[in-house]
C-alpha cells in the first residue's frame, strides 16, 4: 500500500504581508512542523558577507549556500526560535532590514536557490509542515494540498513594519520603509528565477486592514482546519 505524503500548509506573499506571525501561530495550533525559508536566504547572504564573498560571485554564493552551518533552536515557551549560524547565535541579526534586502540580491540567483532546494524539502516531516516563503507552492512543495497566498498593500506593510521597528526601540522613517518595500517586492516579483507569485491553485488572502486573529482564522478555514 503506498503511503500519503506528509501534509504541507504553503504560505507564500510580499514582505510584511504577516506570513511568518501566521506559520508560527498556525504551526503551534496543529503540532506541526515550521519553515521559514527566508531564514534560509538571509543566513546566505550573511555567511557571504562574513567570508567575504562578494554578491556578484556566483560559484562563491553556491558553496556558502550548499554549506550552510545552520541549527535552528526553539526555545522554552515557544518564544521566537533561535537561529544559530556556525556555532554563533544569530537571531536578531537575521532579521535585520538590510539582511532581508541582502536576502533578496542573493535570492535571484537559480543556482543558489537550486542548493537550497533539498535542505527545504527535508523539512517536509510527520505528522505536518507549514511552510512560509515565496515559492513555497510554486516550486518547493508543488504538490501542497493547501496554498495561501498572503498578501497586503505596501502602505499597510510598512505601517506593520514600522510599529514592529519603533516597538524593538530602533529609529526608522515611514516613508523609507514604504521605499525598501516597494523595491524588495519589485525585486522578488521582476526577477525570473521563481518569481513571487500565487501558485494557480493558491487560495489569495489580503490581510489589509485585518487583525491577525481574523487571518489565522481565514487561513485555517482555507486549510480545513476551523
Ligand atoms: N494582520 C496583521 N495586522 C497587524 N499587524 C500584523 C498582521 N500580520 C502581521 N502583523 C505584524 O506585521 C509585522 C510583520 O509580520 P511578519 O513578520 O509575520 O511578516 P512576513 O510576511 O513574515 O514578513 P517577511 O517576509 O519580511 O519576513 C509583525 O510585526 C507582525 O506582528
Ligand atoms: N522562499 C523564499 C523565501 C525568501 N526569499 C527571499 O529572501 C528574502 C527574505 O525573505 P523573508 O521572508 O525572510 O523576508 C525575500 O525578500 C526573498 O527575496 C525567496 O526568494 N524565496
Amino acid at each position: 500500500m503506498t503511503q500519503s505524503p506528509v501534509p504541507v500548509i504553503t504560505i507564500d506573499g510580499p514582505s510584511g504581508a504577516g506570513k511568518g506571525t501566521v506559520t508560527q501561530m498556525l504551526a503551534r495550533r496543529l503540532g506541526w512542523h515550521l519553515l521559514d525559508s527566508g531564514a534560509l536566504y538571509r543566513l546566505t547572504a550573511l555567511a557571504a558577507v562574513r567570508q567575504g564573498v562578494p554578491f556578484d560571485d556566483e560559484p562563491g554564493l553556491v558553496r556558502v549556500a550548499a554549506s550552510l552551518d545552520v541549527r535552528f533552536e526553539p526555545t522554552p515557551a515557544g518564544g521566537p526560535v533561535r537561529v544559530i549560524l556556525a556555532g554563533e547565535d544569530v537571531t536578531a541579526e537575521v532579521r535585520t532590514e538590510s539582511a532581508g534586502d541582502n536576502a533578496s540580491k542573493v535570492a535571484v540567483i537559480q543556482a543558489v536557490r537550486d542548493a537550497l532546494l533539498q535542505r527545504q524539502r527535508d523539512f517536509r516531516q510527520a505528522p505536518g509542515l507549514v511552510a512560509d516563503g515565496r515559492d513555497m507552492g510554486t516550486v518547493v512543495f508543488p504538490d501542497a494540498p493547501t496554498k495561501i497566498f498572503l498578501t497586503a498593500s505596501a502602505e499597510e506593510r510598512a505601517q506593520r513594519r514600522y510599529r514592529q521597528l519603533k516597538d524593538a526601540g530602533l529609529s526608522v522613517n515611514i516613508d523609507a520603509l514604504l521605499d525598501e518595500i516597494r523595491a524588495r517586492d519589485d525585486r522578488d516579483m521582476n526577477r525570473s528565477a521563481a518569481p513571487l507569485k500565487p501558485a494557480d491553485d493558491a487560495q489569495v488572502i489580503d490581510s489589509t486592514g485585518l487583525g491577525i486573529e481574523e487571518v489565522l482564522g481565514k487561513v485555517m478555514a482555507a486549510a480545513g482546519q476551523a
